[in-house]
C-alpha cells in the first residue's frame, strides 16, 4: 500500500496538474509494491504509467519536440530543451574557448573521424565554481551543433528506492544510444563521490560502478557532459573515463569588463568608468555579474532612462558582493561541522 505521503504527493501533483510529478510519485507507488511482493500490482501499474505517458505529447519543458522527445519511463529522467546559444555569447579565456572549439570540430567531422576507427571527444567533465558558465557550455555545444539538451534529473535519478537508481542509470544510457543529443549532468557530485548523498553507502558505490561501467562502454555520437563545483570529492576512478576535464574560473578584470559591456549592450553608462565599476566586479562569477548588470538595466527602465547610470551599476555590483559573501559565510559555517574524510 502506498504511503501516506505517496498519496499526497499523487494527489497535489493532479491539483497542480503536474503530470512529471504525478508519474514520478506513481512509479515510487509501484516500485514500493514490487519491494512488498505485490509483483504483480507493480506491472500493472508500471503498465498504465507507461501507456499514459505516452500519449502525452511534451516533456519536461512543456515543449513538444518532435524528434527526439524520450518516451516512456525514461521521460522523467530527462528534461529536453533545444538551446540557441553560441559560443560567441560566452565570456572566456583563450585555453577553454580553443578546447570548445576543437570539441565542437570533431563533432562536425565525427563521420569522418569514425571512419579511421578513431573517436571524437565526447565525454566531458566541466568543473568549477557556481556561476562560472558549465550550463552555459552544455547549452553553447547543443546549440552550436543543432542537437537537442538532455539535462539529466537527478532527483528523479536518485530516489529514496536506491536500488533502482542503476537500473534508471541504464535507460538514460539506452537514450543516450538512441537520440543523439548533449546530455548534460549538473551537480554530477551526486553520483560521483562515495559519500553525502544518503547513509546507505554501499549503495552509492554501486551506482558509481555502475556509471563507470556505462560511460566506458558507451559507444554512442551523443555527449556526455558532467558538471560539478567539487572535483575534489569525485572518485578518482572517474576522471581518466573523461576524454577532457576542463576547469572554469571566476572572471578576471578583463573577463569581467568584457561580460558587463556586452549585457549593457545599448544601455551602456556615458560616460563609463569602466576600471572602477569593474573593481566592484572583483571575486564575483559571470552569474553574479550578470544579474547586477540586469538589475542596474531594469533600474533604468523604471526611470525611463536611456542608459545605465554608473553609480547604479556600482551599486547593483557592491550589493550582489554583499550577497555573495553572507552566502559564502553562511556555507563555510554550514560545512564546519562537516567531518573530512
Ligand atoms: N563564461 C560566461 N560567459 C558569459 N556568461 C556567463 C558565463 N558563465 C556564466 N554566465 C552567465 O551566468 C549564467 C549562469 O551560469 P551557469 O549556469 O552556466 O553556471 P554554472 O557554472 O553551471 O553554475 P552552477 O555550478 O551553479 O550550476 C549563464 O546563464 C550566463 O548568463
Amino acid at each position: 500500500m502506498a504511503s501516506a505521503d505517496q498519496l499526497k504527493a499523487l494527489v497535489k501533483s493532479h491539483i497542480d496538474r503536474d503530470d512529471g510529478k504525478f508519474y514520478s510519485v506513481a512509479m515510487q507507488v509501484a516500485a514500493h509494491e514490487a519491494k512488498v511482493g505485490h509483483g504483480k500490482l507493480a506491472v500493472e501499474l508500471r503498465d498504465m504509467i507507461d501507456a499514459a505517458k505516452s500519449r502525452v505529447l511534451g516533456v519536461g519543458a512543456g515543449q513538444p519536440v518532435p524528434l527526439a522527445r524520450p518516451r516512456g519511463e525514461v521521460a522523467n529522467l530527462l528534461h529536453v530543451s533545444h538551446p540557441e546559444n553560441r559560443l560567441a555569447d560566452m565570456v572566456l579565456d583563450a585555453g577553454i574557448h580553443a578546447r570548445l572549439e576543437r570539441i565542437l570540430k570533431e563533432q562536425r567531422m565525427f563521420a569522418r573521424i569514425r571512419e579511421h576507427g578513431l573517436s571524437p571527444r565526447r565525454k566531458l567533465l566541466l568543473v568549477g565554481p557556481p556561476g562560472t558558465g558549465k550550463t552555459m557550455t552544455a547549452s553553447v555545444l547543443a546549440g552550436e551543433l543543432g542537437l537537442p539538451l538532455f539535462l539529466v534529473r537527478l532527483d528523479a535519478l536518485i530516489t529514496k528506492f536506491m536500488g533502482e537508481t542503476a537500473a534508471k542509470l541504464r535507460q538514460v544510457f539506452d537514450a543516450v544510444t538512441e537520440v543523439r543529443g548533449v546530455y548534460f549532468f549538473d551537480e554530477f557530485d551526486a553520483i560521483g563521490s562515495q559519500r553525502g548523498l544518503a547513509n546507505d553507502v554501499g549503495e552509492i558505490r554501486r551506482v558509481l560502478n555502475s556509471f563507470l561501467q556505462m560511460i566506458e562502454q558507451d559507444q554512442s555520437n551523443s555527449l556526455i557532459v558532467a558538471a560539478t563545483n567539487h572535483p575534489e570529492i569525485l572518485d578518482y576512478a572517474l576522471f581518466r573515463r573523461f576524454d577532457d576535464v576542463i576547469e572554469y574560473h571566476l572572471p578576471t578584470a578583463d573577463q569581467a569588463a568584457s561580460l558587463i559591456r556586452s549585457r549593457l549592450g545599448r544601455f551602456v553608462p556615458k560616460p563609463f568608468p569602466m576600471k572602477k565599476v569593474t573593481e566592484k566586479a572583483d571575486g564575483l562569477s559571470y552569474a553574479e555579474i550578470r544579474r547586477a548588470v540586469d538589475e542596474a538595466i531594469k533600474e533604468a527602465l523604471m526611470h525611463d532612462e536611456d542608459r545605465v547610470k554608473a553609480e547604479a551599476l556600482g551599486v547593483a555590483l557592491t550589493e550582489r558582493r554583499q550577497l555573495s559573501k553572507k552566502i559564502t559565510n553562511r556555507d563555510s559555517s554550514a560545512h564546519a561541522g562537516t567531518p573530512s574524510r
